[in-house]
């Protein structure tokens, strides 16, 4: 048990075992599954508003949080919530209020020659256990998504953000409360205990989808350990591509932002490669705007080659995922060469190209084996709010059954539905 593990205890409540949680949680899930679209959206704006109202409880829950953590700037930053961080939680959920009700969409229909109609109906999944990273407001998120898809959803959010976890959760209790809903539609881990990491994943029957949101270490213990269907989010190793036909400002707006807009989310460029034959007259200026900004370099020996100061990369920094204002460089001979580093260090994230040729860019598009690839537009991009869902899960990384983004459509399966008029099969 760590520092946080007694804290429930401490405050007085009972505690109640992960399996004990995910019954209750199903038994909600059923509930929410028949519910009208106009309830669940009645939930989201009482959540939105019992965040406002709380907003105090959960600004000083958060300085609790804070006062103990011992991480890096960018990741208090992420933990970090202020009266504009809880405000945007609030509009977000009332954004995915105003979204279409994803559960009930008729996905396809046909009629067979002997007259059965069948069709493929949207249904939500169930009960979604989401482990995710001190960021208090993919709580929220998480939560609003899947009470509009109609399903119950388990919260673990890394230790570090137990309180403000804690105090945004009683919001969305709330909202469900005051929407007649059950809110155990929205639970969560009873403690920062990383057993109930393992209780989720082993949890086969009660949680029918676990989303890991996170680094390395979790996407490992998951891949060992699961027992029940992931929706992987891993880590993003995305890279900018600048083609020789690439427009010069363009070029250089697009590297600047797609590293440095916000360094420490996962679809910020993390490798720059450049083609060889315009290297020479546009690294230089790409390399001043970005250390303008305080980025630093880890350049391979042909970007070396034309600016001597870089410090060197080595193999390994092109496998890393900076999440910090650092940028790993290789000069690189076209496309193919591009699509060849990208399917040796890549993550099947994100990745962009910038040129003017059509050819080209088709053929990096259809060569780049990634959840989203981009057309000169910046990896930064990568995130279910610009897509327009709304709010986003994460960005899942895995093959199935969502690629990207994660909004409305993807947390919802389907089931089909066949009528007929007596038919008997022979
Ligand atoms: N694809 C996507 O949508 C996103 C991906 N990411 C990726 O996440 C990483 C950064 O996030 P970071 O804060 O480091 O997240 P971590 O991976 O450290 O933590 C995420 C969650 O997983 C838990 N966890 C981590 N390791 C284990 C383990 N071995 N067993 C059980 N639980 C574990 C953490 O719990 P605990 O607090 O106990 O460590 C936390 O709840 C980056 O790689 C980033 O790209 C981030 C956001 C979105
Ligand atoms: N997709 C989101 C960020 C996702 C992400 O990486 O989250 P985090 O690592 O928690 O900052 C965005 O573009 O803002």
């Amino acid at each position: 048990m760590n520092a946080v593990t007694s804290v429930m205890e401490a405050e007085g409540q009972w505690v109640p075992a992960m399996p004990e949680l995910a019954a209750r949680a199903r038994a909600a899930a059923r509930i929410l599954a028949r519910s009208s679209s106009d309830v669940r959206n009645a939930a989201l704006l009482h959540a939105a508003a019992a965040l406002r109202e709380r907003q105090d409880e959960i600004l000083a829950a958060n300085a609790r949080d804070l006062e103990v953590s011992t991480a890096t700037a960018a990741f208090r930053d992420r933990l970090t919530l202020t009266p504009a961080r809880v405000e945007a939680m609030a509009v977000g959920l009332e954004d995915v209020a105003k979204l279409p009700d994803p559960v009930g969409r008729v996905l396809a229909e046909w009629t067979r020659p002997n007259g059965l109609r069948i069709s493929r109906v949207a249904t939500p999944v169930g009960v979604i256990g989401m482990i995710y990273e001190s960021r208090p407001n993919v709580g929220a998120d998480a939560a609003g998504l899947c009470i509009k898809s109609g399903n119950a959803v388990i919260l673990r959010g890394g230790s570090e953000s137990l309180h403000s976890a804690r105090a945004i959760h009683r919001a969305m209790a709330a909202g469900l409360r005051a929407a007649g809903l059950p809110e155990e539609a929205v639970q969560i881990a009873p403690d920062a205990d990383r057993r109930h990491v393992a209780d989720m994943l082993g949890a086969a029957g009660l949680i029918d989808l676990i989303i890991p949101r996170g680094g390395k270490s979790l996407v490992e213990r998951v891949q060992r350990e699961a027992r029940v269907p992931v929706l992987a989010h891993a880590e993003g190793l995305c890279h900018t591509y600048v083609h020789e036909a690439a427009d010069p400002d363009m070029a250089r707006g697009l590297v600047v932002n797609a590293k440095m807009r916000r360094t420490g989310i996962c679809g910020a460029t993390e490798t720059l490669l450049i083609d060889v034959a315009v290297a020479p007259a546009l690294l230089p200026g790409i390399v001043a705007d970005l250390a303008a900004e305080g980025c630093a370099f880890r350049a391979d020996a042909r970007a070396r080659a034309i600016l001597p100061d870089l410090p060197p990369a080595s193999e390994a920094d092109f496998g890393t995922e900076w999440l910090d204002a650092i940028l790993s460089i290789a000069v690189v001979d076209g496309v193919d060469d591009a699509l060849a580093h990208i399917a040796r260090f890549g993550s099947a994230h994100t990745e962009a190209i910038v040129t003017e040729d059509a050819d080209i860019a088709a053929r990096f598009l259809n060569g780049t084996d990634s959840a989203v690839v981009m057309w000169n537009a910046s990896t930064q991009f990568c995130d279910g709010g610009e897509f327009g869902f709304g709010a986003e899960i994460g960005i899942a990384t895995g093959r199935f059954h969502a690629r990207g983004p994660v909004g409305l459509e993807q947390l919802t399966t389907f089931r089909y539905e066949v009528v007929g008029t007596g038919q008997q099969r022979p």
